[in-house]
């Protein structure tokens, strides 16, 4: 019997391929970086054909490293950057243009526009989101009215719509010999087109965007067998696709947070905090977003609530990469560490406008409270410490939306390794942290959808059993610091908005 799980997390800054065996163990992994295509402020877009080499690639390096075939993968989940929106020709592959990436912010005239006639408050109610450049009805939109032929194409049934997961399931079940076009519940909700309540497109929502349903994927459960890999395909075996996740719902999934009230946050290019409202879908009045939280094979549609922060990660990697700061991500905590605190000055990274709670695409970054005085040092430590108080706001507003005071929080990402921030981040919160052994939540959770949907796994008390505690941080700041240090940000905040026009 074949006794590993593959996943492939395809994410915003590289797609990774890991095999899991039955103690949710990670026994191999390859992991490759894709060009982030910056044409011009404000836009971000991923090459599609160079997304699937990527994948192709990663899978086949994985598996010889591990010296493993496809034969001993007894099922497989995707796992995705979300939002991310790409159009292609189903009968060439070819797609209309690079994929539009969440963080892409050329739809704001969009967005704006939708609140502005009133619309806003339907895509709320019925799809659980505010308008916002972040999701794929605007982007898919913005390529129906700006790609030559795309309109035409969309309406005559030669031109399809998927994120990510869609894409790499297409073309690992067949592509254009009989690629299976199809999307799961968690991504389907990331779209402004579905409709909560039905978990189908919805006919006023599509009206809003002009987009012909025909174009839109099939929407299915997080655990259910979509196709079989094509033996010719990089698994060189037929291999069930029997798990489809957001990449947020699937590290929901890998820290096993089955039970309403439990939650998590994740540190990557952004942040994403979702907790499990279970089969109800709680409306949020704190800024947060209703999300699908997952539907595994045979059982119920599991809600969250989700704080979506755009710019947490990316702002280390715009210290090194940008301004030349830091040489690498891990140096940013060499260099914070020489400082104990940021001398009352604080970063608010609103390269995209800001998420939640605040949703404003008019607002962009800013330094404030800077003298003489501050180095280096300083910066990096406002860097990380803007990711703490980003996350401090979104944990406010969870427990307004909920009611609920977590005793801990579960967090999982790549800037978890950084013990500093996460030090920072219980001093904060005034919450203690907790890091699992096994890191790579988001491509677990997919396993286990998948594993679940084929009888690798049987129940979720067995996937409970997994998870281990590697790390946890205790607060260690008095209640009168926390309070001045969240009273200096959200001032801060307050300088980065009505900063661009967005009509
Ligand atoms: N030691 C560190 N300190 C702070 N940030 C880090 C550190 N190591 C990695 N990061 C950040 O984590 C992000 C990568 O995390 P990952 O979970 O791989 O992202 P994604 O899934 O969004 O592509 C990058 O934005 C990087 O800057
Ligand atoms: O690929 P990540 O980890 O940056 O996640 C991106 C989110 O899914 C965007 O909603």
């Amino acid at each position: 019997m074949a006794e590993f799980v593959g996943a492939i997390d395809q994410g915003t800054t590289s797609t990774r391929f890991m095999l899991f065996n039955h103690s949710g163990e990670e026994v191999a992994k390859a992991q490759l970086e894709h060009e982030q295509i910056l044409p011009q402020a404000g836009w971000v877009e991923h090459d599609p054909i160079e997304v699937w080499e990527r994948t192709r690639t990663v899978i086949e390096q994985a598996l010889q490293r591990a010296g493993l075939t496809g034969r001993d993968v007894a099922a497989l989940g995707i796992t995705n950057q979300r939002e991310t929106t790409v159009v292609w020709d189903p009968r060439t592959g070819r797609p209309f243009g690079n994929a539009i990436v969440w963080q892409d912010t050329r739809t704001d005239r969009i967005a704006s526009a939708l609140e502005r006639e009133g619309k806003g408050e339907v895509i709320r109610r019925k799809a659980g989101l505010p308008p916002a450049t972040y999701f794929s009805g605007g982007k898919i939109q913005w390529i129906l009215d700006n790609v030559d032929g795309a309109r035409e194409a969309a309406e005559s049934g030669e031109a399809v719509f998927g994120t990510m997961d869609t894409w790499v399931l297409w073309n690992l079940s067949g592509g254009t010999n009989g690629g299976v076009h199809a999307t799961d519940v968690t991504n389907a909700s990331r779209t402004m087109l579905m409709n909560l309540e039905t978990l189908d497109w919805d006919d006023e929502l599509l009206g809003f965007f002009g987009i012909p349903r025909r174009m839109l994927p099939q929407i299915r459960p997080s655990g259910y067998h979509y196709a079989d890999t094509v033996a010719g395909g990089p698994m060189g075996a037929e291999v069930p696709i029997a798990g489809m996740l957001g990449d947020q719902q699937g590290a929901t999934v890998g820290q096993v947070c089955f039970s309403p009230g439990e939650g998590k946050n994740t540190y990557g290019t952004g942040n994403f905090f979702l907790l499990n409202t279970g089969t109800e879908a709680v409306p949020s009045e704190s800024g947060l977003l209703t999300t699908m939280g997952y539907q595994f094979a045979g059982g119920e549609a599991i809600y969250c609530l989700e704080g979506a922060i755009a710019v947490t990660g990316s702002a280390v990697q715009w210290l090194r990469d940008q301004l030349g700061l830091i040489r690498s991500a891990e140096e940013s905590e060499t260099l914070a560490k020489q400082v104990d605190d940021t001398g009352n000055m604080y970063f608010v990274p609103a390269f995209s406008g800001l998420f939640a709670p605040y949703w404003r695409s008019d607002a962009r970054g800013v330094m404030v409270g800077l003298s003489r005085f501050h180095t280096k040092e300083h910066v990096a430590r406002a860097v990380l410490e803007s990711i703490c108080y980003q996350t401090k706001d979104v944990a406010e507003a969870m427990a307004k939306d909920s009611g609920v005071e977590l005793e801990f929080l579960k967090v999982d990402g790549g800037a978890v390794v950084n013990d500093t921030l996460m030090q920072m981040q219980a001093d904060i919160l005034g919450t203690p942290v907790a890091r699992p052994q096994v890191a790579e939540t988001t491509a677990l959770g997919s396993a286990y959808a998948a594993g679940l949907a084929t009888g690798f796994w049987n129940n979720l008390d067995e996937l409970r059993e997994n998870w281990q505690e590697d790390k946890r941080w205790q607060p260690q700041w008095s209640a009168d610091q926390r309070e001045a240090g969240y009273a200096g940000w959200k001032k801060a905040v307050e300088r980065t908005f009505d900063w661009v026009d967005v009509g």
